[in-house]
């Protein structure tokens, strides 16, 4: 025939764009291993030098994602019959930041790493010279401290060396990502990421769970204002009001632990807190990591591949060099043979001795276990069956390793005590840190939507963020804030850009396509990552527990050495096993919906808030008890309630515009 039927054209389409898939994802590898390659080595080692190599890496992925993205538009996948194959392609369409003109490119990846930069070399200095980092001094202050005006000293100190000193970049990186998510055909970055991952029921989901838990957190949010009324008196801490955000024992008031002997319910009961002895014990870095490898592998699951060891960075060198100090785990995933391969892996973490650490040590190793345990699935599939779950792993471990009998079994504990104060004790410790967080999470990508879609303007940053962090945590600034301060970019995942919600690839059950069976990406979504690990931690702990025939309260429990709880995770794959894929949760990777995942770990599908309310249980009925007795309210009904101001004016008009100045440790206004 002269000519061939129009659907010729179409099916040689099809095939033409499988093609051009697969040239994409072998030449998207390299050009992104690259540009990982690039960032550990500016991460672990802040110059003018690595930051430029890694922007040119950077930029080097810019152009493939351009690139690619002008050549995908050139296809008509209407009528393609891969639905993935039509997913990926739209995909690719939209070039995020790569549709920037050069120029702007450049400046746009320079913002971002310069904002990184700036934080995480941002240090406050005294009035007789010396300089504190965040990390571990301003911590450790923040951590430690029980003078108000020393927290003070800290917390707005860092917020003027770190936030203020930022937040001009950052209303230029809006503006720019804004421009680029335009020139994508989204009204705005918000948007433009809405888009492209669908978000079925992502709001309302986590909208449930919050109102399912927030009853728990203002119980405790109650306790905890009477205990710091205590201490600080009626002047610093109004019973009916928000409390002042530096007396909570961290920079970001996320995790309440460190305040934990304001407010012991029992003094007399056991203590939970391992530092002392991990001090007096001599423990370091590398004795924590080694710990918690030793934990892992306890389940039968995977030691730590030697060319870890020797390629982390454990502890904040002390050569002088600066570092983003910010813990990460990394997976290179630059073995071209993944079918037994293996891959580079490594921690950066400026690890300090101490139980808050211990327990971010396993959560670093959680998500390199994952990585390991998913390294033969291929690339599209190495992720956690969704970011909650990769969020999850380290913690759930961290839940048996903090029990007083695990912390007594490994000589980090004197003494233990079963007996119902000592449960409250600990169940008290952990609220501190578990339930606490959640309100912060719930936050932290709101106000970042509202920043992308304008809904919060430049005018209003720190207005708005002030007033979702009364809204949803009961929170105030302990002295005046302008739209000078820039508290926002205070903590780090705003500076580095990186979200708390995360993308998740969704995968469609096995269909009927015409001839053959298969499976599609769904359209991802969203997923608050760390707000969703809080929540199925104590799920995965209540099924492991279970598997390891644990018996009584679920929060007295340890799998350490259940090989049956190791098992429903994941195992030492033997090397001949690695050609057949396991069943086991954390090899599967994203290689199968996470409900999947889910069934395989707890029996059943869904994501459920009962386990922690029941792993809590003990705690909330004594806390329901304790606030009445104490005639405490929940809530902040004064919410326009702030701590006196009077001693700050005098020292605003003495001290500069940096923290206030201060002898040792002390703030002198009268000096
Ligand atoms: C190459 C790369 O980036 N890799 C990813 C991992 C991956 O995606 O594969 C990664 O390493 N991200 C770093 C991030 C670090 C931490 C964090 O930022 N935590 C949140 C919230 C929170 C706080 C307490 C807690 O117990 C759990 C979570 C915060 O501190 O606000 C800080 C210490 C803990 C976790 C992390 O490990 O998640
Ligand atoms: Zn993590």
């Amino acid at each position: 025939p002269e000519h061939y039927p129009e659907d010729i054209d179409k099916i040689a389409d099809e095939v033409q764009a499988k093609e051009f898939l697969a040239d994409f994802n072998s030449s998207a590898e390299e050009v992104w291993n690259a540009y990982i390659e690039a960032s550990w080595t500016y991460e672990s080692n802040i110059s003018e030098h690595n930051k430029q190599a890694m922007l040119e890496k950077k930029l080097e992925m810019s152009n493939h994602t351009l690139t690619y993205g002008l050549k995908a538009r050139e296809f008509d996948p209407t009528d393609f019959q891969d639905q993935s194959l039509k997913r990926m392609l739209s995909k690719m369409r939209d070039i995020h930041s790569a549709g920037l003109p050069e120029q702007e490119l450049r400046m746009y990846n320079d913002l971002v790493a310069t904002m990184e930069t700036k934080y995480s070399v941002a240090e406050v200095c005294r009035a007789n010279g010396t300089c504190h980092s965040l990390d571990p001094d301003l911590n450790k202050i923040m951590a430690e401290s029980r003078d108000y005006m020393e927290l003070l000293f800290a917390w707005q100190g860092w917020r003027n060396a770190s936030g203020r000193t930022i937040r001009q970049d950052y209303v230029r990186y809006i503006q720019l990502a804004n421009k680029a998510a335009r020139l994508n055909g989204h009204s705005d970055n918000g948007a433009s990421w809405r888009s492209v991952y669908e978000t079925p029921t992502f709001e309302q989901d986590l909208e449930r769970l919050w109102r399912e838990l927030e009853p728990l957190y203002l119980n405790l949010h109650a306790y905890v204002r009477r205990a710091l009324y205590k201490k600080y008196g009626a002047k610093h801490v109004n019973l009916r009001g928000p409390i002042p955000a530096h007396l909570l024992g961290n920079m970001w008031a996320q995790a309440w632990s460190n305040i934990y002997d304001l407010l012991a319910p029992y003094p007399n009961a056991t203590q939970v807190d391992a530092t002392p002895a991990m001090v007096a014990k001599g423990w370091d870095a590398q004795k924590m990591f080694e710990e918690s490898e030793h934990f892992f592998t306890s389940l039968g699951l995977k030691p730590m591949p030697p060319e870890f060891w020797n390629k982390s960075m454990l502890e904040k060198p002390t050569d002088g060099r600066k570092v983003v100090c910010h813990a990460s785990a990394w997976d290179f995933n630059n073995r071209k043979d993944f079918r037994c391969g293996t891959t580079d892996l490594q921690i950066k973490q400026c690890t300090v001795v101490n139980m808050y650490d211990l327990v971010t040590v396993h959560h670093e190793m959680g998500h390199v276990q994952y990585f390991l345990q998913y390294k033969d699935q291929p690339v599209s599939f190495r992720d956690g069956a969704n970011p909650g779950f990769h969020e999850a792993i380290g913690d759930v471990l961290a839940l048996s390793v903090s029990t007083p009998k695990h912390l007594h079994s490994i000589g980090l504990l004197d003494k233990v005590e079963t007996n119902p104060e000592s449960d409250i004790n600990y169940l008290m410790k952990i609220a501190l840190d578990k339930i606490c967080f959640l309100p912060f999470g719930y936050l932290m990508d709101q106000w970042r939507w509202k920043v992308f879609d304008g809904r919060i303007s430049e005018g209003e940053y720190n207005k708005e963020w002030w007033s979702l962090r009364l809204k949803y945590q009961g929170v105030c600034p302990p002295v005046p804030r302008t739209e000078e301060d820039f508290d926002a970019g205070a903590k780090y995942h705003i500076p580095a850009n990186v979200p708390y919600v995360r993308v998740q690839r969704a995968l469609s059950q096995n269909i009927m396509f015409p001839g053959h069976w298969g499976r599609f990406w769904l359209p991802s979504h969203l997923v608050e990552r760390y707000f969703i690990s809080y929540v199925i931690q104590f799920q995965f702990h209540e099924a492991l527990c279970r598997a390891a025939n644990h018996s009584g309260p679920l929060h007295t429990c340890d799998i350490y050495r259940s090989k049956e709880a190791g098992k429903l995770l994941g195992f030492k794959l033997t090397p001949a096993m690695c050609l057949s894929l396991g069943r086991k949760v954390m090899q599967l990777g994203s290689s199968r919906p996470w409900p999947e995942a889910m069934a395989l770990l707890t029996g059943q599908p869904h994501m459920s808030a009962l386990p922690l309310v029941k792993y809590f249980q003990p705690l909330i009925d004594w806390l329901e008890r304790e606030n009445s007795k104490n005639g405490d309210i929940c809530g902040w009904p004064e919410y326009d309630w702030t701590p006196p101001r009077g001693e700050w004016a005098l020292a605003a008009a003495l001290a500069p515009t940096t923290a206030p100045s201060t002898r040792e440790g002390k703030v002198d206004f009268l000096g």
